[in-house]
């Protein structure tokens, strides 16, 4: 039992594809909460007797506050019984969004966060990190291997079949990175709309200068949070001509009414990876994400 994957319950459909597609046995790690919100972890058998020399860790980081526990207490048990290499699949990074103090006295967390994993775990695989103001993981997690992928190849080839000729748009002047590689594995028209933020739930967006009357548009983006982004792209483009709007995006946190939102401001399909579990979930990252982990797996 060289090397085995771990996973939670919730997150059994993307792990067992992936470890299908890395080739992988695969355990459940089950998790007991106390009343008073405490975790226990429990490994499932043949794990609660050896544990591998490598580990890999599938665990998706939406709803980070709990599942940042988790990966404390896996990562130093496996540690303690003798695990040589811990591997985080982690399609979802969180708190890579504060990266920097906005106001004083706010307490930056993606470093730390980032430092955090950086202890814990030798190598870490994820998609689409909300990477602003720094441009390679490595900033944040300077001892680890970091790759980073992108879910934008699977979301343009599922555009590709659904769409005869759109014209993608990126809400904010960040989303040009996944518009342009979409567009050039598509070949669709495309453009960047700029946005203003003004706090968590208001945003501006100003169109690009492109005809869109009559068109279908595709919006794409790397996270719907609040789908404050989303709602006011999707009612410009529509106050634009536009004849219907989708939108794709790789991360679908949806808080709280954010999907009702975008549905208000006219929204026609909904698509996003599986990067976290939604019923949006249109593109498995299993492909992408085995390549990666066979890749680490075989750099040692
Ligand atoms: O659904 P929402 O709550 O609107 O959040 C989603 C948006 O937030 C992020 O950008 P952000 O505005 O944080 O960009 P920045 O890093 O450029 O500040 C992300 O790239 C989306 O565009």
């Amino acid at each position: 039992m060289a090397t085995r994957l771990v996973y939670f319950e919730g997150e059994a459909v993307p792990a067992l594809r992936l470890a299908e597609a890395a080739g992988l046995e695969a355990s459940l790690i089950k998790r007991h909460d106390f009343p008073d919100q405490e975790l226990m972890l429990t490994l499932a058998p043949p794990l609660d007797g050896a544990l591998p020399a490598t580990l890999v860790v599938y665990r998706s980081l939406d709803r980070p506050n709990e599942k940042l526990v988790e990966l404390l207490l896996v990562a130093r048990h496996a540690r303690r019984l003798g695990v040589k290499r811990l591997v985080l699949v982690a399609p979802y990074l969180a708190y890579m969004r504060q990266d920097a103090a906005f106001h004083p006295g706010e307490i930056v967390s993606q470093p730390l966060i980032g430092g955090f994993i950086d202890e814990l775990y030798d190598a870490l695989i994820t998609v689409d990190p909300h990477l602003h103001r720094i441009s390679r993981l490595e900033e944040v997690m300077p001892r680890i291997k970091a790759l980073t992928l992108s879910g934008a190849p699977r979301l343009a080839d599922l555009i590709r079949m659904e769409r005869s000729n759109p014209i993608l748009m990126g809400p904010d002047a960040e989303s040009s990175q996944w518009i342009e590689m979409a567009a050039a594995a598509t070949g669709f028209e495309h453009g960047v709309c700029q946005k203003v933020r003004h706090g968590d739930t208001r945003v501006e967006i100003a169109l690009p200068d492109l005809d869109l009357c009559g068109r279908q548009v595709v919006l794409m983006d790397d996270i719907a949070s609040s789908g404050h982004t989303l709602a006011r792209a999707i009612e410009a483009v529509l106050a634009a001509g536009a004849d219907s709007v989708d939108v794709a995006m790789t991360h679908a946190l949806f808080a709280g009414d954010a999907m009702e939102l975008i549905r208000q401001a006219g929204v026609n399909e909904v698509w996003s990876t599986d990067c976290i579990a939604h019923p949006s979930n249109a593109v498995a990252m299993a492909p992408t994400l085995g390549k990666a982990l066979y890749e680490v797996l075989q750099g040692g």
